[in-house]
């Protein structure tokens, strides 16, 4: 486990192309263990997807660099410091969980992160049920075949797996689109509560301005490669004077007025 204050990824003056397409370029973040939670929105396009990934390791950065405990990313991590990534470093996506097996059940499937928890060293007492329960589906799920599950159940079942290793850094993509706004304010408060007891640094990336602010302290608006505006919800919707906080207050006026 990270020390509280310690940087476990990072990512520094981060650029990223397709082909000679520019999508991300001097993006500075950094996410510490026991840091509050941190927001990033901006428009469709915009690259936060590609930050994710670019997070997670699974796309190179054509200039600056990602590090996991100051080690680059992608790059040939040894064996431990892959088990070691693969627990600390967990995300959830919009599409919840991309199944290999139609027939795969939520219990092997849970039961499956709890064996890589072990294997990271990452050992501690939750159950499947237990982690159930946190996502506030009941202990009769564990024998549902994870393809018959409802969209917003796949993606509660999808978070539960994140955080069976109890990890440093959870990065969130979309991750409770499907599910009704009244249990995603509950899941959200049960996820706020948890990373700030267990010391998890939660990167979330939404375009549900009332997720990110039931969740995350700061936000950062990314908008043509980079983040032009950057604090609290608050104060970047109604300060904010870049044109796409300017659309962002006008597409959610409700939200900005009660900000206010
Ligand atoms: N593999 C890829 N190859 C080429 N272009 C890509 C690839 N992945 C993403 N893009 C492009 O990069 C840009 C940023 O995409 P990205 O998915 O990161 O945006 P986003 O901010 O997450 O969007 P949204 O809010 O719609 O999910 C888009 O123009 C997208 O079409």
């Amino acid at each position: 486990m990270a020390t509280a204050g310690e940087t476990v990824l990072a990512a520094y003056d981060l650029g990223v192309s397709y082909g000679y397409e520019p999508v991300l370029r001097g993006v500075d973040l950094e996410l510490r263990a026991g840091a509050a939670p941190v927001g990033v929105i901006g428009p469709s396009g915009a690259g936060k997807t590609t930050l994710i990934n670019a997070l997670r390791g699974v796309i190179t950065p054509s200039s600056g660099r990602v590090s996991f405990h100051g080690k680059p990313l992608p790059g040939k991590l040894a064996r431990k410091d892959k088990h070691r990534f693969a627990g600390s470093v967990r995300s959830v996506s919009q599409n919840g969980i991309l199944l290999r097996d139609p027939r795969l059940t939520v219990q092997s499937y849970l039961s499956g992160a709890l064996k890589e928890a072990r294997r990271a060293g990452r050992t501690h007492p939750t159950t499947v049920e237990s982690l159930l329960n946190f996502v506030a589906l009941n202990a009769s799920y564990s024998g549902r075949a994870i393809a018959t599950l409802s969209g917003g159940e796949k993606q509660r079942v999808a978070l539960a797996h994140a955080l069976a290793t109890r990890p440093d850094v959870l990065l969130l993509d979309e991750p409770l689109t499907a599910i009704d706004p009244g249990l995603r304010a509950e899941v959200l408060r049960r996820l706020g509560t948890l990373a700030q007891d267990l010391g998890i640094s939660v990167l979330v990336v939404s375009h549900d301005l009332e997720a990110v602010e039931r969740l995350c302290e700061t936000v950062h608006v990314l908008a043509d490669g980079t983040f032009v505006a950057s604090g609290p919800l608050r104060e970047v919707l109604i300060k904010g004077r870049h044109p796409v906080v300017v659309d962002l207050r006008q597409a959610a006026p409700l939200t900005a007025q009660r900000l206010r």
